[in-house]
C-alpha cells in the first residue's frame, strides 16, 4: 500500500535526514516507526502526504507514485494525527471533527453527522462533547478527537506522529489499546511514530527500527526482541527486552501442562485416593462440560467425610488468563494472586495449566521458533530438569 523505494531526503542545510530507504507497508498493516531522536521518523512520515518532498527515489501509495499527485488531493486520502492533536481552539469539537468531510464539499449535516459518529467510535459521546472547545477538554479527550478527525473522511492511510505522547502513562496505555481495537475494525494502512519502544512493540504489525537515518532492522515485534540483527537495535530495545518479549509472545496450547482434575461431582474420597496415587497435593475442577470451576486442595479432599462431594470444597480460581493472552498477562496473574501457576480457558472451557518453568519454555521456544523460521511446537527444548 505504502512503497518507498530507495528514498533519501537531504535538507537545504545539507543534513541527510534519511538515505537508502526502503520498506513496504501492507494494506491494512500497522507499521511503528521507532528510534532516537532526529534519527529521521519524522521526514519519513512527512514524506508520505507530501509536506516533505524527497531529494531522490521514489514514493507509491495504493501503486500510484506520489510526486504525480497533487498534494492537496493527495492528504484528503490519507489522514493525519500529530501530537497535541493540533486542533482549531476557536473551532467545536464537532467542527475540528468534520473538517475535512467539510473540505471535501459534504453538505453540512452529513458531515456533522458523520463527525458525530466518529466521536462516539472513539468513546465521546457527541451530545456532551461535541459542543465544547478543544480547551475545555482533558489531554486524552484531544488526542481522541485528533484520530476522530484524522478518520472522518475514511482515509485508506493513517499517518500517526507521537499520537499519545502528550498525555500521561496510564491514559497513553488506555488510548493505545483504544485504538488498536478501533484499528481492529477500521483496518487502516497506518504508519506510527513513536520514539517509545514500548509504544513500538504494542501497537505495531512490524516496526522499523532507525539507526541514524536507516532502517537497521524491519520486522515483527517479536522477532526484533527476540533477534535483534545489529548491536545498534540491541541497545536501542534494551537490556530487558526479554521481559518485553513477554508482552508480544501470546500463550499456545501447545505451552500448556496438564494438572489433575477433579470433576464437580465427583466423591471427594474418591478423588483424594486418586491424586494420593499421582502424588498430587491438588487438583483443577472442572464442570459437565469442561468448564473450569475452581480448584481444591488434596489435603481438604482426604478429610472431607463420607459422602462429600468435591464441589463442595471447590475453592475459586483467582488466577486465570484465556489463551491467546500474552504470557507478560500470565505472569501478573501469577505475581498478584501469588499463585505458583495460572489457569488458561479457551472460551469458557479449561485448557490447561501455565507454570513459571512452563512460562520460560514458551519465551524461549518462541524466540528459537522465530529464528528458526518454524512453528513453536517443533522447537526441542532441553530444560534443566531433562540435564
Ligand atoms: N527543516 C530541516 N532542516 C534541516 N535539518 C532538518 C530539518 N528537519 C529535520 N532536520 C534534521 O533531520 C534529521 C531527522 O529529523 P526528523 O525530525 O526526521 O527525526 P525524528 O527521528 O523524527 O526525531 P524526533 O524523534 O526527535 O522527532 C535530524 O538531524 C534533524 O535535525
Amino acid at each position: 500500500m505504502i512503497r518507498f523505494e530507495q528514498v533519501a531526503k537531504v535538507y537545504p542545510d545539507g543534513t541527510t535526514a534519511v538515505d537508502g530507504l526502503s520498506f513496504e507497508v501492507a494494506e491494512g498493516e500497522l507499521v511503528t516507526l521507532v528510534g532516537p531522536s532526529g534519527c529521521g521518523k519524522t521526514t519519513t512520515m512527512m514524506m508520505v502526504n507530501r509536506l516533505i518532498e524527497p531529494t531522490s527515489g521514489r514514493i507509491t501509495v495504493g501503486g500510484e507514485d506520489i510526486s504525480t499527485v497533487d498534494p492537496v488531493r493527495l492528504r484528503r486520502r490519507i489522514g493525519y494525527v500529530i501530537q497535541q492533536a493540533g486542533l482549531f481552539p476557536h473551532r467545536t469539537v464537532l467542527d475540528n471533527t468534520a473538517t475535512v468531510p467539510a473540505l471535501l464539499g459534504w453538505k453540512k449535516a452529513r458531515a456533522r453527522a458523520r463527525a458525530a459518529e466518529l466521536l462516539d467510535l472513539v468513546g465521546l459521546d457527541p451530545e456532551v462533547y461535541g459542543s465544547r472547545y478543544p480547551a475545555q477538554l482533558s489531554g486524552g479527550q484531544r488526542q481522541r478527537v485528533g484520530v476522530a478527525r484524522a478518520l472522518a473522511a475514511d482515509p485508506p492511510v493513517l499517518l500517526m506522529d507521537e499520537p499519545f505522547g502528550a498525555v500521561d502513562p496510564v491514559v497513553r496505555e488506555r488510548l493505545q489499546n483504544e485504538f488498536l481495537s478501533l484499528q481492529a475494525t477500521v483496518r487502516k494502512t497506518v504508519l506510527l511514530v513513536t520514539h517509545d519502544i514500548e509504544e513500538a512493540v504494542r501497537m505495531g504489525d512490524r516496526i522499523a527500527v532507525y539507526g541514524q537515518g536507516h532502517i537497521a532492522q524491519y520486522d515483527t515485534p517479536a522477532a526484533v526482541l527476540g533477534a535483534p540483527a545489529t548491536d545498534e537495535v540491541a541497545r536501542f530495545v534494551g537490556a530487558d527486552r526479554g521481559l518485553k518479549r513477554l508482552s508480544v509472545t501470546r500463550i499456545e496450547a501447545g505451552d500448556l501442562e496438564q494438572p489433575p482434575v477433579a470433576r464437580l461431582d465427583e466423591r471427594a474420597d474418591t478423588a483424594a485416593a486418586r491424586l494420593r496415587t499421582e502424588g498430587a497435593r491438588w487438583a483443577v475442577v472442572l464442570g459437565p462440560g469442561g468448564e473450569l470451576r475452581g480448584w481444591v486442595a488434596a489435603d481438604a479432599l482426604s478429610i472431607a467425610g463420607d459422602g462429600g462431594t468435591v464441589g463442595e470444597l471447590t475453592r475459586r480460581m483467582e488466577a486465570w488468563v484465556p489463551l491467546g493472552a500474552p504470557l507478560k498477562k500470565a505472569f501478573g496473574e501469577m505475581l498478584q494472586h501469588d499463585a505458583g501457576w495460572v489457569a488458561v480457558l479457551d472460551g469458557d472451557l479449561f485448557a490447561g495449566v501455565l507454570t513459571p518453568a512452563k512460562l520460560h519454555e514458551a519465551l524461549r521456544r518462541s524466540v528459537d521458533a522465530e529464528a528458526k523460521g518454524v512453528a513453536r511446537e517443533d522447537v526441542d527444548f532441553d530444560s534443566v530438569a531433562d540435564a
